[in-house]
Order: C-alpha cells, then sequence, then structure tokens
C-alpha cells in the first residue's frame, strides 16, 4: 500500500506540476512577427525599436506582436486591452525590469528602484521613495518647486520681447528643482554643472547598443570601448556622491526638518557596509527595513535624476507647443485664469484645484505626447496574452504612444482636443493615474511612477504661471500652421526641434511689480 502513496507522489505531483502545464503553454503559438534570421533574429530591424516604429509594426501585425533580437523575445503591446492583461491582471509576471548590461553596471548592480527586478528590496526601496523622498510631507522637494517657479516667471519678465528658448527654460526649471529637492538648497553652481555632466553621460551610454545584450556569448566583444566610459562614469558618480553624502553626516538634520532633502532622507537608513552596523534607526513605517548602503543611495539619485528632470521639461515644452499651434485653445485656458485668478497677482498652489480647464489640457498633452512613450517591463514566467504564448524573461515593452492615438479606443485620436475631458466631453472620467488602460503616461499597477504626485504638480504650477504672466507668440511673424511637432526617440521622446516663443507681459503690470 505504501508504494501506491510513492507512486503517486513520485509520478502524479510532477506530471501535475510541470507537463501539464508544459503541454499547455505548448498548444498555444507564440506572438505573430516578421521572420527573423538564424541567430541574428530580427537585429537587422533594431531602427524600427521606437514608438513610431513599432506602432507601423503594430499596424501589420496587430496589437501584440514579437521581436526576436538575438536571444532576447521582444514582445510589444499597442492595444488598451491588452496593456490591462499585462499591467493589471498578470502585474505580477510582468513586474520585472529588463537591464542592459550597461544598466546593470550603472546601477550598482540594479541596487536602485527603476531597474530592480520585482521582490522584497525593490518593495522596500519603494516604500522608502514614496514616503520619506516624493511624498507630500517632504516638504523641501515641494518648497522647492514653487521658489524655483518664481525665479523662472522673474528671469522671462526680464526677456519681455525676446525670443525664448522653452526646451532650454523648461529643463533649467526641473533641474534646479530636482537638484534642490535631492541635495539641499546650499549645492554650488559648479557643483550643479559638475552633477549635470555626469548624469548627460549617464544618459548616453544608457543608449549605447552591446551585442553581448542579445546574445550573450558575445559578452566578451566591446568595439566601442563602452567598458572605459562605464568605469570612468561610475567612478565619477562616486566621487561626487561620497563627498555630498560626507557632508550630510558632518551636518545631520532632522529629516522633518524644513531644510531637510532626499540625501537627509536617505541617510537615516544608511548602512555603512565597511563597519557592518545601522548607523541610525529605521523610521517607524519601515521597522523591519535592514537599511542601504551608499550604492544604493547613489543609484536612487540617479533614478529621480532621470526620472524628474526630462519628463517635467517635456511635457511643459510640448503644451506650450500644442497651445501655440492651437490659439483658440490657448484663449480658452487663459479666459480660466483670468477668471480663477484675476489679473492682478501669479498663481498659487492653491489656485490649481480650480483651474479644471487647464489640466484637460496637461491631460491632451500626456496622451499625445507621454514623454516616456514605451514602458519596459519582463515576464518572470511563461505566460498567456491574448491567446499567445509569452516565454519567461522576454522584453515586454508597451507602446504608451500607440495607445494613446489608437483609433478604436479615442475619437479623433490625432487631434489635440482638451474639450474631450472638460466634465461635457466623451472623455470626461478618463484620469491619468492607471485606471484607464488607454490613457497611461505614468504607467499603471506596481512599477507606476512613484512621482507622479510631485510631477503633476510641478507641470501644473509652472504653465498656469507661464500661462498667466505672459501671452506668447511664435518668433519671426511664424504662422502657427509653420510649427514643427515632430519627435525624436530617447529614454524620452522631446521635441524634435526646440519651441522658441516670445513673451509679452499679460498682468496688469503695477500690482504684479510689487509681486516680483
Ligand atoms: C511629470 C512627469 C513624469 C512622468 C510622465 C513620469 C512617467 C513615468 C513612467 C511612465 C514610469 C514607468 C512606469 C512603468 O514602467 O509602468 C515612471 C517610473 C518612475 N518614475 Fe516617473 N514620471 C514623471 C515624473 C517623475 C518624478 C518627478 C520622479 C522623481 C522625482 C519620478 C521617478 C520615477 C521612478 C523612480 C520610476 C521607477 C519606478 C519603479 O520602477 O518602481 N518620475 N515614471
Amino acid at each position: 500500500m505504501e508504494w501506491l502513496i510513492y507512486a503517486f507522489l513520485l509520478i502524479i505531483i510532477p506530471l501535475f506540476l510541470f507537463i501539464v502545464p508544459l503541454k499547455k503553454w505548448r498548444k498555444l503559438p507564440p506572438p505573430p512577427g516578421p521572420p527573423g534570421l538564424p541567430i541574428i533574429g530580427n537585429m537587422l530591424m533594431m531602427d524600427q525599436l521606437t514608438h513610431r516604429g513599432l506602432d507601423h509594426l503594430s499596424k501589420i501585425y496587430g496589437g501584440i506582436f514579437q521581436l526576436r533580437l538575438g536571444y532576447l523575445n521582444a514582445v510589444t503591446i499597442s492595444k488598451p486591452e491588452m496593456a490591462r492583461q499585462v499591467l493589471q491582471v498578470q502585474d505580477n509576471i510582468f513586474s520585472n525590469r529588463p537591464a542592459t548590461m550597461t544598466i546593470t553596471y550603472l546601477t550598482y548592480d540594479r541596487s536602485d528602484l527603476a531597474f530592480a527586478n520585482y521582490g522584497p528590496f525593490w518593495r522596500q526601496m519603494r516604500k522608502l521613495c514614496v514616503l520619506k523622498l516624493l511624498s507630500r510631507r517632504c516638504t523641501d522637494s515641494w518648497a522647492s518647486v514653487r521658489d524655483n517657479i518664481d525665479s523662472t516667471v522673474k528671469t522671462v519678465a526680464t526677456k519681455i520681447g525676446s525670443s525664448i528658448d522653452i526646451r532650454e527654460l523648461g529643463c533649467n526649471l526641473t533641474k534646479a528643482i530636482i537638484f534642490r529637492a535631492a541635495f539641499g538648497a546650499q549645492i554650488s553652481i559648479e557643483d550643479r554643472d559638475e552633477f549635470t555632466s555626469i548624469v548627460e553621460e549617464f544618459s548616453r551610454l544608457f543608449g549605447a547598443f552591446h551585442i553581448g545584450d542579445f546574445i550573450p556569448w558575445l559578452k566578451w566583444m566591446d568595439f566601442q570601448g563602452i567598458n572605459k566610459r562605464l568605469k570612468r562614469a561610475r567612478l565619477a558618480l562616486d566621487q561626487f556622491i561620497d563627498r555630498i553624502i560626507d557632508e550630510h553626516l558632518a551636518n545631520p538634520k532632522e529629516v522633518d526638518a524644513p531644510t531637510a532633502d532626499m540625501v537627509d532622507g536617505m541617510l537615516v537608513f544608511l548602512r555603512e557596509v565597511d563597519g557592518g552596523k545601522v548607523t541610525s534607526e529605521t523610521g517607524d513605517d519601515l521597522q523591519e527595513f535592514a537599511g542601504i548602503t551608499r550604492n544604493n543611495i547613489k543609484a536612487v539619485i540617479m533614478d529621480i535624476m532621470f526620472g524628474g528632470t526630462g519628463s517635467i521639461a517635456n511635457i511643459i515644452e510640448w503644451t506650450m507647443a500644442e497651445l501655440l499651434k492651437n490659439p483658440k485653445e490657448m484663449k480658452l485656458v487663459q479666459q480660466e485664469l483670468a477668471e480663477v485668478i484675476g489679473m492682478d497677482c501669479t498663481v498659487k498652489e492653491s489656485d490649481l484645484d480650480s483651474l479644471s480647464y487647464l489640466k484637460c489640457v496637461i491631460k491632451e498633452t500626456l496622451r499625445l505626447h507621454p514623454p516616456t512613450p514605451l514602458l519596459l517591463h519582463e515576464t518572470a514566467e511563461n505566460c498567456e496574452v491574448a491567446g499567445y504564448f509569452i516565454t519567461k524573461q522576454s522584453r515586454v515593452m508597451i507602446n504608451v504612444w500607440s495607445i494613446g492615438r489608437d483609433k478604436s479606443a479615442w475619437e479623433d485620436a490625432d487631434l489635440f482636443k482638451p474639450g474631450r475631458f472638460a466634465p461635457d466631453g466623451d472623455s470626461a472620467n478618463i484620469d491619468f493615474k492607471g485606471n484607464f488602460f488607454q490613457l497611461l503616461p505614468f504607467g499603471s499597477g506596481r512599477r507606476s511612477c512613484p512621482g507622479i504626485q510631485l510631477g503633476v504638480y510641478a507641470v501644473e504650477l509652472a504653465l498656469a504661471n507661464l500661462l498667466h504672466s505672459f501671452d506668447w507668440t511664435l518668433p519671426d511673424g511664424m504662422k502657427s500652421s509653420e510649427l514643427d511637432m515632430g519627435d525624436t526617440f530617447g529614454l524620452t521622446a522631446p521635441k524634435a526641434v526646440h519651441l522658441v516663443a516670445v513673451p509679452s507681459l499679460r498682468l496688469n503690470y503695477p500690482s504684479v511689480r510689487l509681486i516680483w
């Protein structure tokens, strides 16, 4: 009798655990896609891995298709319902991130938040970032937004009648916000310039092509000398942030102090590895947290630099461009600002809730120009989407740009019509917080953007003040129809040609002079 029980355990259980599921998967076809060559697969189509290239391929192969890049399967999703399958229904399987060799090295072996795989470490880092660095309670980050927008408006006021590069204006503003939030008000101009060049080199290296990412047995090849650049870049970051950390350690602050910055926030959890001890007590909501290392701090600071700076500046530039291209919409937003704020003062945080049309304009801009057009995820297990078999460790690209322009989800999908989100519009109930899979500028589910509150606040307050304080025209008599609306593709998708516009004073001058 006993042998019967053993036979059951040895034969039936493995059958159910392995063979039955395998058979289930085997019946399913892989997603459609273009035929590939031996070994390299579709690597000759690498130039198509942009939001526009993948959108074009989705018109041929459908809302889900697969490219084989060497040994890597890359699946693209371009329909809202399939995005829901991936980001909500099977979120647990799709919450890993793909990381190239370059990214792994530059993030200290993925010891950050954005590239860490889903699991206990990621959960703790996410909790730390959300509660201690990016929430409304982190007062300095938010004060940094207000102060830096005030000084941007004052700078524009000194350039009335001259051409202003809006991309540059937005980048300088967001860099100032994020630098001060991360390192505190004391950071010098020289330090800012030094750190900007480190971030720029990281950004160039993140996009670098390495054959070993696709054909692992060719990992040793380094045609472009990337390895040397990687080592130099990480050393520069080590030296810079170690100095900042040491300065902060020498001058400790209470995390709740009004002048505490993100480095102060993280130092509370610092575990100096050399000494092997936890240097300070952990906070209430992270009692079980074993602490973080200097490398974690460096990697998270880089996440915040990349997450914050490009996207906020991008939205400001695209919104201004769409409003200059659509003067009727510009008039509606400015009319709302005049009615809500009056013409004697600038916009304050408490006014933002009343600016409902401005919010519609920003939403519509995010639909047409999401700053991160492709969400990058990776599968943790074999699974099924829409009747297709997706293998474990597939790279999954959710084409948010394509989904935002999907003709079956949006009426007049290619037109800029903010009124669709107004209370009487056909998309009035749709928000961008990840609940509606046709609009995903901040992603959805576990890996969605933790900086959404801070980011939206900065975008709304900056645009409200720029549009309320000034009237804007295109330079040299350029007509709105002549404005170039093309984009480029990198980690984000900014306008291909920088937007240049000319401000004129809009508010009642004597009262505004008192404020400025
Ligand atoms: C306002 C403009 C912003 C937009 C449109 C934006 C968009 C996004 C998107 C699309 C993702 C990926 C979601 C996914 O993969 O499903 C993301 C992730 C992330 N964002 Fe943002 N973001 C913005 C602002 C910020 C700010 C201000 C910060 C920090 C200061 C930030 C930090 C991050 C981080 C750390 C992640 C990685 C989260 C993780 O993997 O768990 N973002 N963001």
